[in-house]
């Protein structure tokens, strides 16, 4: 379980002033600032969520991250991954946290991965039975047993990145923290990612944290949805219950004919069990189209973030 109890962090920052002058000043008089990036957070995640983090850019979503990986430690406030504080950098937690950052490569450019993933192996000091079974099923379901002979260079970013997420979850981590780990993947390799991750949490029950911009990427996988704004949590549910009903957003329209094939009509219908009544009513021919409209949730959530900074400016 993940335990988040008043959590600040501030960063200590300093302005430089320009020129050789100001550089002298700087050295004598610095002044200090505090960035509030995290203010008072209150949250608890279960084993075995999977958890989407989103916010607009400086949000806070990188600083939560560190601090639950014991990157950086609070300035106020109390955090708890299965029940050990992150930043007493334990090695009994530590092997518990895998780390997958898509704008960040762990693999050596000229390496093989299987080189990475061996000397992963060695440094988690996994049982070489384990490991190898490991390995085996994390090729199997990332479809990678050729590519990690491969020099990294020569990969493309979908088989680097298959090849990153077997190195974040080679030891087994119960906590999978990952940031954008679909940025500039294709649809289709997206959705082989989603796929591997969700069967990872179903058969290992692995907790999964994903900081993500691509709304697809938590509409597929998030259970329950965290949005981080000025450093606070303004929002934290499933992602059917966004304030703006998504239900009410989601609309079907339905274009049919009655009587002679002239007298067209169309329908918008809310609800998908009213559709399938109303389609029951026709027989196929009669049905001429059928679409889907409404508001996405990625509209939804820009209208929050719209919203969130109306209010601060408003402040
Ligand atoms: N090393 C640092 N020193 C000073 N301030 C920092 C530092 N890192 C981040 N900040 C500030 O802390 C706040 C939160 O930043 P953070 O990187 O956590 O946001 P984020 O939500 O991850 O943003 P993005 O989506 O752009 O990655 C921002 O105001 C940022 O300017």
């Amino acid at each position: 379980m993940i335990e988040i109890d008043q959590l600040s962090f501030d960063y200590r920052t300093f302005s430089k002033e320009p020129g050789l002058k100001g550089a002298l000043r700087d050295i004598f008089h610095r002044q200090y600032q505090a960035v509030p990036a995290l203010k008072n957070l209150n949250l608890t995640i279960q084993d075995g969520e999977i958890v989407g983090l989103i916010g607009p850019n400086g949000a806070g979503k990188t600083t939560l991250t560190k601090l639950l990986t014991g990157i950086i430690q609070p300035s106020r406030g109390r955090v708890t991954v299965a029940g050990i504080a992150p930043g007493s950098r334990q090695k009994q937690l530590l092997r518990q946290i895998g780390v997958m950052f898509g704008q960040k490569s762990q693999l050596s450019w000229n390496l093989p991965a299987a080189d990475t993933l061996n000397m992963l192996a060695a440094i988690y000091q996994l049982e070489p039975d384990r490991y190898q079974q490991r390995l085996q099923e994390l090729c199997a379901m990332l479809d990678i047993s050729e590519i990690i002979k491969l020099p990294v260079r020569k990969l493309s970013l979908g088989q680097r990145i298959r090849c990153e997420l077997a190195c974040s979850l080679i030891h087994e981590p119960r906590y999978l923290f990952l940031d954008e780990p679909t940025i500039g993947l294709d649809l289709l390799t997206q959705e082989k990612i989603y796929d591997f991750l969700k069967d990872e949490n179903r058969l290992h029950q692995t907790t999964i944290i994903l900081t993500s911009h691509n709304v697809r990427d938590l509409e597929a996988l998030a259970q329950r949805l965290l949005i981080l704004s000025k450093g606070e949590l303004i929002f934290d549910d499933k992602l059917s219950k966004l304030p703006l009903q998504i239900k009410q957003a989601d609309a079907y329209c339905l274009k049919y004919w009655i009587g002679d094939r002239a007298d067209v009509r169309e329908e918008v219908i809310h609800d998908p069990g009213q559709l399938f009544a109303k389609m029951e009513e026709f027989r196929p021919e009669q049905i001429i189209s059928l679409s889907k409209t409404g508001v996405s949730v990625e509209d939804v959530i820009l209208k929050i973030y719209q919203r969130e900074k109306e209010r601060q400016l408003q402040e």
